[in-house]
């Protein structure tokens, strides 16, 4: 660690982060990194600490020093100034981030994304601190060429498609559709962060996730999270892998995605960290443009790979399709196709993604396997026994 340096070939001083949302995905592999291979240290925010105990206990571990876990509920708690005070650099990951939330229960997600992360900008622009802020690719909706017509060669021309930080319009569906609540609060705190950096000086940069996936992303329903809940992909559809049953591909399952590794994407945000010069009144598309499936191909792929770690063959019928009405319930609506460009990264942090989807679903699903396998098989013997 001793004698590491930014892009710029200066010395990388220790610094202090608030980083609230630890104790989620992403959080928790930020902790992981910060703790493992840097000097800094860690103020830990959230309601809950389960993703991140092993960081914390026990006293004996190396990092003890240089992490501290804070239970608070950034919506109402008065200490969260005084910890931002505390630190040199904020991050803030909290949110509603699950697309079963955005339009059954939109008002806390336009509270959770946009109102709650507002103290966050106002503490950090009045004491002159540093913010990184989680966004989404959420913020671009769907593309233009989703509005011409299906045999136009123009959906090809990726002009019409390629998502780009400051050239891309943001399009959303109509107020009635209320999945684009989430995506619409995403969008208004990075405009009042835009703001705050013009007016006021705020030093912020801006993080778009394009669908980072990897152990520890949400949670096996019934097991660590509630029977009925409904996570994201890669929980789904573990969850139906793991029970044996089809997996259930929402109005055919066309849509397309571009999945990343969680380990490529902690190395973006590193050098976030670590290259304030470079990375400040940026925003940042991170993302895989070369792991791009449509959701029908990575319920394929899924498929074959928890074959492959898990030693036992598929099922018969592997993939149902279900309407969105009946998945998601009514205000359900989608983005079309999401690839990143990657030029602003590129050029500014010298970042590039390196895993592929083959394999970054064999190191997921053999944690997944491993997990939770055992775990299922118990809750659903019992279930058969009742
Ligand atoms: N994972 C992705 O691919 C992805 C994609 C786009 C955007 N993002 C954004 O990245 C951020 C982190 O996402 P994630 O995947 O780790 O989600 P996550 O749900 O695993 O983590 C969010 C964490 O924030 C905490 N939190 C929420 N509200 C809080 C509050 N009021 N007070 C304290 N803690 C609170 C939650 O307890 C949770 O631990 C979010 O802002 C999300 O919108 C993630
Ligand atoms: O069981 C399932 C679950 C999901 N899906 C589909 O799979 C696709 C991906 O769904 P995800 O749950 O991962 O969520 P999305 O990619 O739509 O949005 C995510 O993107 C970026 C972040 O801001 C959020 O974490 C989330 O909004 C969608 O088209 C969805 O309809 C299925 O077909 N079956």
């Amino acid at each position: 660690m001793a004698g590491k340096v930014d892009l710029d070939g200066n010395p990388i001083k220790p610094i202090t982060i608030c980083m609230i949302g630890a104790g989620g995905f992403i959080g928790s592999h930020l902790c992981e990194k910060l703790m493992a291979e840097t000097p800094h240290k860690v103020l830990a925010v959230d309601v809950c600490n389960d993703k991140i105990k092993h960081l914390l206990e026990p006293a004996s571990l190396a990092w003890a020093d240089r992490i501290q876990f804070h239970r608070i509920n950034i919506k109402n708690d008065s200490r969260l100034e005084g910890l931002i005070k505390m630190a040199d650099l904020t991050i803030n990951l909290a949110a509603i981030c699950t697309p079963a939330d955005y339009n059954t229960r939109p008002l806390d997600t336009i509270y959770s994304n946009f109102i709650d992360a507002l103290p966050v900008v106002k503490y950090c622009s009045e004491n002159g601190k540093r913010l990184i802020h989680f966004s989404t690719c959420e913020v671009y909706g769907k593309t233009i060429g989703a509005f011409l017509p299906k045999n136009s060669p123009l959906r090809q021309d990726p002009t019409y498609y390629v998502l780009m930080e400051d050239a891309s319009p943001c399009i959303f569906g109509p107020i009635e559709k209320q999945r684009w609540s989430y995506a619409c609060a995403k969008q208004l705190i990075e405009r009042l962060i835009y703001a705050e950096g013009a007016e006021n000086g705020l030093e912020f940069t801006i993080v778009r996730p394009f669908n980072w996936i990897g152990p520890r992303m949400d949670f096996i329903p019934g097991i660590d999270g509630p029977s009925e809940g409904v996570p994201r992909v890669l929980a789904c559809f573990s969850n139906n892998l793991l029970r044996r049953e089809p997996l259930k591909l929402v109005d055919g399952g066309e849509s397309q995605r571009t999945f990343i590794y969680i380990k490529d994407a902690i190395e973006a945000v590193l050098l976030m960290i670590e290259n304030p010069a470079r990375a400040n009144g940026h925003i940042f598309n991170v993302g895989n443009p070369n792991n791009e499936v449509t959701v029908r191909q990575l319920a394929e792929m899924m498929t074959q790979v928890y074959s492959k770690v898990s030693g036992e063959s598929s099922i018969e019928t592997p993939t149902i399709d279900v309407s969105s009405k009946e998945f998601y319930g009514e205000g359900y609506d989608d983005s079309d196709k999401r690839i990143p460009d990657m030029t602003i990264i590129n050029k500014q942090l010298g970042w590039n993604p390196k895993t592929s989807l083959w394999d970054l679903l064999e190191s997921t699903l053999t944690y997944q396997h491993r997990t939770y396998a055992e775990a299922i098989k118990q809750a659903m013997s019992k279930t058969t026994a009742n």
